[in-house]
């Protein structure tokens, strides 16, 4: 019987069927990261119960560790120390491999695995941190799970999941020029809402997908879950291949050989059904901005922002209500010029390299408006150092932004960095939820473009316009 990519992945790791839609699935790589995972070892211990496959869990000290640079254990986070501390101690008996603070591969769970070799594709990876799904972008069937799952995941290897329905989203046609798979995510979200993909692992297909580098393939996994899916996922094929080949734990010799032949065949078979299709047409897609509280808040730079009083359903009429009171914003105004405060590039959404070299060039040459504060996080240390061999740091501080060491920082306010109460953000995050970057901080999510272009000018900004007057030889070619 014809199987989808995921049916394929399900099967493979299916320990038993469980019933009622349940399997016991087996998991192959655990990731864990100083705010979640730290619990999860914790209780572990106090459960006296141990890691049953050292060699296959990792951690990372990503969420609360300061980003500054000189950081060392300082955090803004009151108690942020214990979790530092209670995570190095655990995970160092627990004998499983620690990206710490000072590690040369530190980074943000999501950007150290995949450069590490960490996911893989076709092998199941979960971390108690709900952005895993960006692993999918690899081929990987990788999701969050919460703290207690996660210790019954170091524990035995398994976890007992129910089976998600399966749709398949497919993205036809030539991305535009300017347009990155930020866009084609927000786009997504902002047509079929924060809760379209719920009950769902999905996997991204189409023409516009195949064109994406891996990195972007990470950038648009990783929102799969603010689209409320189980996972997302594409499959794996040359580019996959070629990513992950020479990485620190990827197969050699003839495991490599192997495992490429096991990649291959990892597709969709002609034929299979999915329980639900969306098509996307990627002509319609433009530099896309939220404006609100939701990741569905997300609409065309150019266009504007909705008015309540124009909403038949009493709810929408008053989330988008509350939603502009936060924002700070009227109904009808255009996104295109609302001025900011700040702009953020950073996260395991857009902090990869790809999208440090896409954002340098568009800044070179430029300086960040005198009200905007900017700030540049790498995603990994590997990260930091390769921009820095490439000059690319020199380039942002000289426009004007800050500089700094590898972590989740403005993100989240986890760590307790943060642009302020009151203050407009361009960022190049994955959430925007009221008070996520902050009490009474605004977020206006956007691509590493849009995040770079808005910081220039002060006022959230169309990327084509710089991109078409500076860099011509800057197509967009996807890759971001
Ligand atoms: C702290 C962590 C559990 C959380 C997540 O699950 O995603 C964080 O990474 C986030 O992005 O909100
Ligand atoms: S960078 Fe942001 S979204 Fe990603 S894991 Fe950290 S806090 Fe979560």
């Amino acid at each position: 019987m014809e199987k989808t990519l995921f049916e394929k992945l399900w099967d493979q790791h299916t320990v038993a069927d469980l019933g009622d839609g349940n399997a016991l699935i087996y998991i192959d790589r655990i990731f864990l990261h100083e705010r979640t995972g730290s619990i999860a070892l914790k209780s572990l211990e106090a459960d006296q119960r141990s890691v049953r496959s050292r060699s296959r869990v990792f951690c990372t000290m990503d969420h609360i560790v300061d980003t500054f640079p000189g950081r060392g254990d300082k955090t803004l986070m009151p108690s942020g120390h214990l979790f530092i501390k209670a995570t190095r101690e655990s995970a160092n008996a627990a004998g499983i491999t620690l990206y710490d603070i000072d590690d040369k591969d530190q980074g943000i769970a999501h950007v150290i695995s995949p450069e590490q070799g960490i996911a893989l594709p076709g092998t199941t990876l979960v971390c108690p941190d709900s952005h895993t799904c960006t692993l999918g972008g690899l081929g990987a069937l990788a999701w969050g799970i919460g703290s207690s799952e996660a210790e019954h995941a170091l524990a035995t290897n398994t976890l007992r999941v129910q089976k998600p329905k399966t749709m398949r989203v497919q993205f036809n046609g030539e991305l535009p020029f300017g347009c990155t798979a930020k866009d084609m995510i927000l786009h997504l979200i902002g047509q079929h809402g924060a809760a379209g993909g719920s009950g769902y692992a999905v996997e991204f297909t189409g023409e516009a997908i195949r064109n994406l580098a891996i990195e972007a393939r990470l950038t648009l996994c990783n929102m799969a879950v603010e689209f409320s899916a189980f996972t997302g996922i594409i499959a794996p094929d040359q580019t996959t291949i070629d990513y992950v080949k020479g990485r620190n734990y990827a197969p050699t010799g003839d495991q490599w050989q192997q495992a490429v032949a096991a990649w291959q065949q990892m597709h969709t078979d002609t034929g299979a059904q999915f329980d639900k299709e969306i098509v996307i047409n990627c002509a319609d897609i433009a530099p896309t901005v939220t404006w609100g509280t939701s990741p569905q808040h997300a609409a065309a730079i150019n266009s504007q922002v909705p008015n309540p009083a124009d909403m038949t359903d009493g709810h929408d009429r008053e989330s988008t209500q509350k939603a502009l009171g936060y924002q700070d914003l009227q109904a009808g105004q255009t996104i295109h010029d609302i001025a900011i405060d700040a702009a953020f590039l950073g996260s395991c959404t857009n902090s990869r390299i790809s999208d440090l070299r896409a954002a340098a060039q568009l800044v070179a040459g430029h300086t960040i408006a005198p009200t905007v504060k900017g700030v540049v996080v790498p995603g990994s240390r590997n990260v930091k150092r390769q921009a820095e061999a490439e000059g690319l740091d020199k380039i942002f501080t000289d426009a004007g932004f800050e500089w700094r060491d590898s972590g989740c920082s403005m993100c989240f306010f986890a760590g307790g960095e943060t642009f302020g109460a009151g203050k407009r953000v361009i960022s190049s995050t994955n959430r925007n939820f009221e008070g996520r970057q902050g009490p009474g901080t605004r977020t206006h999510l956007a691509s590493p473009l849009t995040v770079i272009a808005s910081a220039i000018t002060g006022r959230i900004t169309d990327p084509r316009e710089l991109l078409e007057v500076a860099q011509p030889a800057m197509q967009s070619n996807g890759s971001v």
